[in-house]
């Protein structure tokens, strides 16, 4: 079982910013989501683990090992997906992942052929091994960037939004081959996509201004919200009213019609209750959480 221990983290920016203001947390194998707004610090902290960028106090020990004073033994296990590579070269899957394979330190060629056999496999790219990457579509290189994380055979898997402008299908796709990698190794996911995280990870933080704001299971946390959402149709006269007497947690369209979902712990006249979602749970969150 891999462990990664997060022990009263703080970076500040020079600019001032406290980016990782006080943060511990302790994540295992699974798949572990982040989720939090535009700036909130989850690109900061996912720098800070694998070493990008040195937090001002705190620990960080990867396995037991500190990985601030010792990075290098964290990127030797590391497989690192980001949002988008930005650039595509002109060479053939299997080509760049023979490369990137030696960069990882796969030194033997029988074991570097073997290993990128299996992960094309897994990625479902075999028959598109010899095509230019550059020519892959949206999901195709979402798929070769996990084949490319998993070079190594790492045992964290840090991934930085990776369904963004996916389809349905790829999505699907994408996510079950995540689900799948996450039995043997730290799978930590940063994502705005609160659907992916009720689908596919067993414990969750949520992050704003630099702050953990809450950590738990989704199903756990989402049901701390039970018999406490109710919703109602509204049309565009109603909502400034309904915003001043209620607390609004979400807004949202159903069939061209705006529908908005409070909180409260008694049933307002006029609303129905309705089955609390990890969205209502995110929103509640963010919205408690003053800074
Ligand atoms: N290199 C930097 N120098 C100064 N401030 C920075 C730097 N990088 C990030 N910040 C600031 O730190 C805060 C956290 O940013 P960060 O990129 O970690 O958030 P995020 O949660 O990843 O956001 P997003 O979802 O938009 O990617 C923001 O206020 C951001 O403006």
């Amino acid at each position: 079982m891999n462990q990664l221990c997060i022990e009263k983290l703080n970076l500040q920016y020079k600019n001032g910013v406290k980016a990782i203001d006080d943060i511990s947390l302790t994540i295992r194998n699974g798949m572990f989501g982040l989720l939090g707004p535009n700036g909130a610090g989850k690109s900061s902290l996912m720098k800070t683990i694998v070493g990008l960028q040195q937090p001002q106090s705190g620990k960080l020990l990867f396995n037991g090992i500190d990985i601030i004073q010792q990075p290098e033994f964290i990127r030797k296990q590391l497989g690192f997906l980001p949002q988008d590579f930005g650039v595509y070269p002109r060479t053939s899957a299997l080509q760049l992942l023979q490369h990137l394979a030696v960069l990882k330190g796969v030194a033997d060629a029988k074991e570097r052929k073997k290993q990128i056999d299996i992960l094309l496999e897994k990625v479902n790219l075999s028959a598109e091994k010899n095509k230019e990457v550059f020519r892959f579509s949206g999901g195709m290189r979402q798929r070769f960037g996990i084949a490319q994380a998993l070079l190594g055979n790492p045992s964290i898997i840090i991934v930085d939004e990776p369904t963004a402008g996916l389809d349905p299908e790829e999505r699907n796709r994408f996510n079950g081959i995540l689900s799948e990698i996450s039995k043997e190794v730290i799978v930590l996911l940063s994502t705005h996509l609160v659907e992916d995280v009720r689908n596919l990870c067993s414990s969750m933080a949520i992050l704003k201004d630099g702050r953990i704001r809450v950590v738990g299971s989704p199903g756990d946390l989402v049901s701390t919200l039970q018999g406490k959402i109710w919703a109602k149709k509204i049309s565009k006269t109603e909502l400034t009213d309904v915003e001043q007497r209620f607390n609004v947690i979400s807004h949202q369209w159903v069939e061209n019609q705006q529908v908005i979902s409070v909180y409260a712990t008694q049933q307002p006249e006029g609303f129905e209750a309705v089955h609390p979602t990890l969205e209502h749970f995110y929103f509640y969150t963010i919205k408690q959480s003053v800074a």
